[in-house]
């Protein structure tokens, strides 16, 4: 079983690889911003409250998050492994998520970093913003503070996962099929 967290700052490409890589090496890939949309989209109690931080470009808090993705975890006991996209995403998570798995025998294989400069990380986000509807990618405040949580509270994780000899930086900057050749490299060598 590999589980493969997909790391990277706001934008920089880890649902557009993960949709491939998913298929290519057999992945549940869980998405947390995903699964936040989704129950927004409908309306639930998770739902509401994710909005209210969402939408300020804030986290939504551990406690709600560590819970949901247990939960999206467990609903999948057949998987062969697991793709995490967007989440750990704070160092509470990444320590919940590494108790959870070794609970079940498991662990992360390896942590993969999408890597890109900022500047062009925040054109992006506002180009995706026109046609995404995301009311998170629309407004460069939003955005600028999605990447101060991203600097206060994600990027602390790196090192985390530099300690357990488990983390992979790649560039981010090239096709989409470049850097999915450059993701899948690593994945094999693991
Ligand atoms: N692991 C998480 N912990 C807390 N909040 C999260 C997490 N994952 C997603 N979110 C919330 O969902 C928003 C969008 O996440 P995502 O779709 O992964 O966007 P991005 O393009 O910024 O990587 C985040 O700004 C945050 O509010």
């Amino acid at each position: 079983m590999i589980n493969i967290v997909l790391f990277g700052k706001p934008g920089a490409g880890k649902g557009t690889q993960a949709e491939f890589l998913k298929g290519k090496y057999n992945l549940v890939h869980l998405s947390t911003g995903d699964i936040f949309r989704f129950n927004i989209k409908n309306d639930t109690e998770l739902g509401q409250l994710a909005k209210t931080f969402m939408d300020k470009g804030d986290l939504v808090p551990d406690e709600v998050t560590i819970k949901m993705l247990q939960s999206e975890v467990d609903k999948n006991p057949n998987a062969k492994g697991f793709l995490f996209d967007g989440f750990p995403r704070t160092i509470a998570q990444a320590e919940a998520l590494d108790a959870f798995l070794s609970s079940k025998q498991q662990e992360i294989t390896a942590t993969i970093a999408l890597e890109a400069d900022d500047e062009i990380l925040v054109e992006r986000l506002l180009e995706r913003g026109k046609t995404s509807g995301r009311p998170d990618d629309q407004d460069e405040e939003k955005i600028r503070n999605r990447y101060q949580e991203y600097n206060e509270k994600t990027a602390p994780l790196m090192d985390y996962y530099k300690g357990k000899n488990k983390f992979y930086p790649v560039n981010g900057i090239g096709s989409i099929e470049e850097i999915t050749e450059r993701l899948s490299k690593v994945i094999e060598s693991l």
